[in-house]
């Protein structure tokens, strides 16, 4: 399959809604908690080394990065949350502004929520996931470092996450396993995310 990302670029950052770009076109958002594997998954999908910093100190990423992929198409790149270190009253800046984000955002087609397949459907992830069904948003949840797990055990929690899926969100949640070490998964992911910005 050809990479229809292979262009993407850094846009901008916003701490704020006044720093985001307009809110036209089509953009698609990733979130995950802190050290999930989020930045390595984005670069895995746009096939470029840095495009998303990959750092192992968690939580450095604290604001709402644009990514452009083609004319008014965008990657969005969430807050990493769940970093207990972050001071309290930024927190509920975030809070506030992703909040407003998802209930106000037109241009936003879709959500991937990038978990550790060791680590799946933490509070915050079924907290991400919520927003994006409460607005009627389809969602797409990455298991990702599969290759920390036996082939079975990745299958089994593919399963089990799916099954967990189904009965909070019926079919608004569709799920994959993913490997930024191995590039598994790379072409489902690449399907679902230009499926949705129509690229
Ligand atoms: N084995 C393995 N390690 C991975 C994979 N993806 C990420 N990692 C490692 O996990 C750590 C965190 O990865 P990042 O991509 O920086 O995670 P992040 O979610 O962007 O972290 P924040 O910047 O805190 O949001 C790094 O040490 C990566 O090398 C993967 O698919 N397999």
């Amino acid at each position: 399959m050809s990479n229809p990302f292979a262009r993407a670029k850094y846009a901008l950052s916003a701490h704020n809604f006044r720093q985001l770009p307009p809110d036209a076109g089509a953009e698609v958002a990733f979130a995950g908690r802190s050290n999930a594997g989020k930045s390595s998954c984005l670069n895995a999908l746009v096939q470029q080394n840095a495009l998303a910093r990959v750092s192992k100190t968690p939580g450095r990423t604290q604001q709402l990065v644009f990514f452009d992929v083609a004319p008014q198409k965008h990657l969005v790149d969430l807050p990493g949350y769940g970093y207990a270190k972050v001071p309290q009253d930024l927190q509920a800046h975030w809070q506030q502004f992703l909040d407003g984000y998802f209930s106000t955002r037109d241009a936003l087609q879709g959500l991937v929520v990038i978990m550790d397949i060791r680590h799946p459907l933490k509070d915050y992830d079924r907290q991400m996931l919520g927003y994006a069904a409460s607005r009627g948003l389809p969602a797409h949840a990455v298991l990702t470092k599969a290759d920390k797990l036996s082939r079975g055990a990745a299958a089994n929690t593919l399963q089990a996450v799916r099954m967990e899926l189904q009965r909070l969100w019926a079919d608004t949640v569709s799920v994959q396993t993913f490997s930024a070490e191995s590039k598994q998964g790379v072409d489902e992911l690449r399907k679902v995310v230009s499926f949705w910005l129509q690229i």
